[in-house]
């Protein structure tokens, strides 16, 4: 073929190019294999979302058991974008810097004069408390329940309580060492509170509005420093003797009277605990939502603990216990708590009060009696309920009662139509009226309003304040 000018063709060669071809992208329906690289790169190592110490309950369905970086909550919040402020300094201050100290009456005056500012907006302060700790560590997420409606204001609740009472450090750390024992279930580890208090610090500082200031923030850095400091010295003392959290696996599940279930516990190791106290329960349905039951029975050589459970509205456990739970189901059971215990050593007379399933740990306080009390004490137990059938725990104590001259048990009515010869109307105002009671300890248990309202009508009645147990918290 002959060149364009009809000579001798020429090899032509192209210019260098300057710069590499651009190559065109690709027309946009055409197949494109997978490019090979030449030698493959490892893949950068990704951190391992840090999970709290928890073994799964199931591990069949880790969703129900894990919240944080990954989950939806955090994708949609974006949460592991948003930096991470240090906690270091919160709990572990520098050797010998101001806010190691412990709080100081000034401390204490600044830290009321914050709360009254705060109280009054809690609700709002909580939220943006549970936002920046939420955002800024959403590994914490998995600690909390899924729905936060009755959580929400638990944690920073009880923190501003605690830092209320950061001069008594003797009643503070009797009340916290509690809580710090029983937060392991949660997977609450020491590491953890620094991040809490500077998101606690965080709100406070945005709602304490001009009570604010650097003063403040000391007495507050301080007070919380201590609180912490006496949960997480309960949490690892308890470490070295209890497991976070027990399993246990419904043996027997009856339905009683109208709506109350009598479940029957078998622990995966000893559960060891004291008649009056309860424990808090965890159900597969809920994950992470917990619930206090009192243990309906003296500690048993079986190792089976048992509860009382009535339904109450909306109650997600509650329902869940009634209606759902079967035997072969398994529970998790937080450590035991609560003040309702005996001395056995005190002879003094003891009336018992139990309204509805408040009766559970009345009826455990009498068998302990029974086993252990000292001789001579006598034992009263008034057991409210609405209705006759109702008082489903009566036929037990009637037993009991046969058995023992110093135990007298008697039926409470608050709607009309009781036994004729038994008091009817409110536990409370009936207790006042049996009464006086002076020369007695009190225990009451069942619904807040009826403990609230019996412990003031027996003070008047004559029981010394400090002989009035019971397990509401402190007002
Ligand atoms: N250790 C404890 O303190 C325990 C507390 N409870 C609580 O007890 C409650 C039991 O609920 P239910 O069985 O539905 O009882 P319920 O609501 O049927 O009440 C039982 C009785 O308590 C009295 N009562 C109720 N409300 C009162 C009020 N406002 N003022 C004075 N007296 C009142 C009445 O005499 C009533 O018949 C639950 O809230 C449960 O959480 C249950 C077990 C242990």
């Amino acid at each position: 073929m002959a060149g364009a000018d009809g000579g001798v063709p020429r090899l032509v060669v192209p210019p260098k190019p300057v710069e590499p071809p651009r190559v065109p992208p690709p027309p946009a329906e055409t197949f494109q294999p997978e490019p090979v690289p030449a030698t493959p790169q490892p893949e950068p190592a990704q951190p391992e979302p840090e999970r709290p110490a928890i073994e799964p309950l199931f591990t069949w369905a880790p969703g129900l058991n894990w919240a944080g970086p990954g989950d939806h909550w955090a994708q949609a919040w974006d949460a592991e974008q948003h930096p991470v402020p240090d906690p270091g300094p919160l709990t572990a201050p520098p050797p010998g810097s101001a806010a190691e100290l412990p709080p100081t009456p000034r401390d204490l005056e600044l830290i009321a004069a914050t709360l009254a500012v705060v109280e009054p907006v809690a609700d709002r302060a909580t939220a943006h408390f549970y936002a920046l700790l939420f955002l800024h560590y959403p590994q914490l997420r998995s600690l909390f329940p899924a729905a936060m409606d009755v959580q929400r204001d638990r944690l920073f609740r009880a923190l501003l309580m605690a830092a209320r009472g950061a001069g008594d450090p003797v009643t503070l750390t009797a009340q916290l060492g509690a809580l710090g024992r029983g937060h392991r279930k949660y997977g609450t580890l020491a590491a953890h509170y620094g991040p809490v208090g500077e998101c606690l610090l965080a709100a406070l500082a945005r709602y304490a509005g001009g009570r604010w200031d650097a003063e403040a923030e000391l007495a507050w850095r301080r007070a919380y420093r201590m609180v912490s400091q006496i949960m997480i010295d309960a949490a690892e003392q308890a470490a070295r003797t209890a497991p976070p959290w027990w399993q246990g696996e419904v043996v027997s599940h009856q339905v009683r009277g109208r709506d109350v279930a009598v479940l029957t516990v078998r622990p995966d190791q000893p559960y060891p605990y004291r008649a009056g106290q309860y424990a808090t329960l965890e159900t597969p349905w809920w994950p992470r939502v917990w619930r206090n039951y009192s243990f309906a029975t003296a500690p048993r050589p079986d190792g089976l603990l048992t509860f009382h459970v009535r339904a109450v509205q909306a109650g997600w456990v509650s329902n869940a216990l009634l209606r759902r739970a079967r035997p072969g189901d398994v529970l998790r059971l937080g450590p035991p708590a609560g003040r309702m215990v005996l001395d056995h050593a005190d002879p003094t007379p003891l009336l018992c009060v139990g309204g509805g399933t408040g009766i559970a740990p009345i009826s455990a306080l009498v068998e302990d009696v029974a086993e252990h009390g000292s001789a001579g004490r006598t034992v009263q137990v008034l057991y409210g309920a609405r209705r006759a059938d109702d008082l489903y725990q009566l036929e037990a104590l009637r037993q009991l009662e046969r058995r023992h001259p110093w135990l007298a048990v008697r039926p409470v009515l608050s709607e009309p139509g009781g036994t004729a010869g038994e008091p009817g109307g409110l536990l409370s105002d009936v207790a006042a009226q049996l009464g006086p009671w002076d020369g007695h300890r009190a225990f009451l248990a069942g619904p807040a309003a009826m403990v609230r309202r019996a412990a003031a009508a027996l003070a008047r009645s004559g029981v010394h304040p400090e002989l009035i147990r019971h397990d509401l918290p402190e007002e």
